[in-house]
């Protein structure tokens, strides 16, 4: 199995309160395979997107990816299946402001031996047009564009997409997940999004919900559709 997730614990000390934030969570996910994890706030999907990502510590259980557990790595060998096998996608983007749409991609190009060409990667986006404007001077839509594109530029195994449509309206969001999904066909790239959605579950072909820290529903979706079929 590519991702395999096995009976993480992880828990928070504030003060002398510890709190668990997840409780012996398990699951596995296929190579290519677009995957949503669903639940409410605080239920632990951040937190378990974080240590699946390398950006944060298990205190138990085991994460393997591609065969490699990365639960025990060392910081150095952490910092490179960050810097090589995986990419994020945040609800507000985070692109640096300063740096065109162009050089927002660059930099993430840089960090890698063998990535995408920036204007293939611009193509795929539909964002070749806007490769010399600033941040600032485009759409919350346009800007997640730029965002999932600095992600896929490196070619990671898996792309995390923590919110990816939070702050999106409607037909923007559905524009977003569409672009997903093509990108999922067309780089075979494994996914994870974390959504508060239940629709979006639609386009994947796993759901999961946590709830507590623990997840209490894991379903293979065998009639996945099109992000524009999807209504809510
Ligand atoms: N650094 C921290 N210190 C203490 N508690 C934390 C810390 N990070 C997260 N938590 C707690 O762990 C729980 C899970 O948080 P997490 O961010 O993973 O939830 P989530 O499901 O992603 O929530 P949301 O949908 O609101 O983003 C929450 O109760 C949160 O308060």
């Amino acid at each position: 199995m590519f991702l395999e997730v096995n009976n993480l614990v992880k828990k928070y000390q504030t003060g002398k309160v510890t709190f668990q934030a997840l409780k012996n969570t398990s699951f596995t996910m296929e190579q290519g395979q677009i995957g949503v994890i669903l639940g409410p706030s605080g239920s632990g999907k951040s937190t378990l997107l974080n240590i699946i990502g390398g950006i944060d510590y298990a205190d138990q259980g085991r994460v393997s990816v591609g065969g490699i557990e990365i639960t025990q790595m060392s910081d150095k060998q952490l910092t490179e299946y960050r810097r090589s096998s995986v990419g994020f996608v945040f609800q507000f983007y985070n692109l640096i402001p300063n740096l065109t749409v162009y050089e927002n991609i660059e930099v993430s190009s840089n960090i890698t031996k063998d990535s995408i060409k920036i204007d293939e990667m611009l193509e795929a986006v539909g964002m070749k047009e806007f490769r010399d404007r600033f941040p600032r001077e485009l759409s919350g839509g346009q800007q997640q564009r730029v965002s999932i594109a600095r992600a896929l530029i490196k070619k990671p195994k898996l792309l995390f997409c923590d919110e990816p449509t939070g702050a999106l309206d409607y037909n923007t969001s559905k524009e977003i997940l569409k672009l997903l999904q093509e990108v999922n066909r067309k780089y075979h790239t494994t996914i994870l999004i974390i959504t508060h959605n239940n629709a979006i579950a639609g386009i994947a072909h796993r759901k999961l919900r946590l709830r507590s820290g623990e997840i209490v529903e894991d379903m293979l979706n065998e009639n996945v559709v099109s992000a524009e079929r999807i209504e809510w």
